[in-house]
């Protein structure tokens, strides 16, 4: 297998860049670590602003919608426009509407956060679950309380900071009892960086259900699979010779620009580390990888 080139020049640095007219650009791990902002992003996106590249976030972070991540770019000062933003919350919004075609009388039971149902809501999809799940009185707590809503056609699971029992008794009820009940996963990150350190993401959220109901999801939307990116090159049209996918996690992001033929670059901010992709047993390798994205500021100077 061949080696990835690491860059650590300026002229490294132009050659990288004159090969790719688009970046799809990572967000945890890559652009912020949690809130904190990676040095020199800022003049590194402006610069490639600058050089007329085309940019698009895409991010398997489910805890916020476009609107939430918008919001959280204009919050952290990094420069931001309308359609460059495309999470796992909306590719799966997307998806259901889209592709599946999932029909109007249904609703999906969401298994997550505000970023689920807000991207829902702008799909036009009725769901169940998620806030109305987040309280309940676990004193009084018995099985003959879970009633079922005849209307969930779907359960989606992502990223959720108050996950509950209740929530996962609902989610199971619903897909044990119906064979035809899709199971959707946002994503199925094992960890994600944030505060210095790695913790539990998204996709382990899913696997009390997973062990429960002793099968795997029907479609995991984000990176590495293919619906995110058939979701992006359905919306976008993208030609994958001059598009790079820039990212910190081999097993989502590069593969995923391996999995649609784009070009790959790993930056060393986040996850992966630089003996993740030299080890003689690598299986996942970049074309290149660099210590920061922001190192390629220097080109601003
Ligand atoms: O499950 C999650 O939430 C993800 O691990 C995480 O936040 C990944 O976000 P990304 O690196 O794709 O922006
Ligand atoms: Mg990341």
């Amino acid at each position: 297998m061949s080696k990835p080139v690491k860059l650590s020049n300026a002229s490294d640095y132009e050659a990288f860049l004159d090969k790719y007219d688009t970046f799809l650009i990572d967000c945890d791990g890559v652009i912020w670590l949690e809130n904190i902002v990676i040095p020199n992003l800022r003049e590194v996106l402006s610069l490639l602003r600058k050089k007329g590249k085309n940019l698009l976030f895409v991010s398997n972070n489910s805890e916020k919608s476009r609107k939430g991540f918008k919001k959280k770019f204009e919050k952290l000062n990094i420069e931001i426009y309308d359609g460059e933003i495309f999470g796992s919350a909306y590719a799966s919004a997307y998806y259901l509407k889209n592709i599946v075609k999932f029909p109007s009388d249904k609703k999906v039971y969401v298994v997550g956060n505000v970023g689920i149902t807000e991207e829902l809501e702008s799909e036009g999809i009725r769901f169940a679950g998620a806030a109305e799940d987040v309280k309940f009185d676990s004193t009084d707590w018995t099985f003959a309380n879970i009633k079922q809503d005849p209307e969930v056609g779907a359960v989606l699971c992502g990223f959720d900071i108050n996950i509950n029992y209740l929530k996962y008794a609902k989610a199971y009820t619903y897909l044990h009892s119906n064979p035809e009940c899709l199971f959707l996963l946002t994503n199925d990150d094992p960890t994600f960086p944030a505060g210095g350190s790695i913790f539990p993401a998204g996709g382990t959220i899913a696997a009390p259900l997973i062990t429960a109901l002793g099968r795997n999801p029907d479609v995991v939307l984000g990176k590495p699979n293919k619906p995110m990116l058939d979701c992006i090159v359905q919306k976008l049209s993208l030609n994958p010779e001059r598009t790079c996918m820039i990212g910190d996690r081999l097993s989502t992001d590069i593969l995923f620009g391996i999995n649609g033929n784009l070009g790959t670059l790993l930056v060393l901010t986040g996850v992966a580390e630089e003996k993740d992709i030299l080890a003689e047993n690598a299986r996942i390798i970049p074309d290149y990888y660099i210590s920061s994205l922001g190192d390629i500021a220097i080109l601003n100077t």
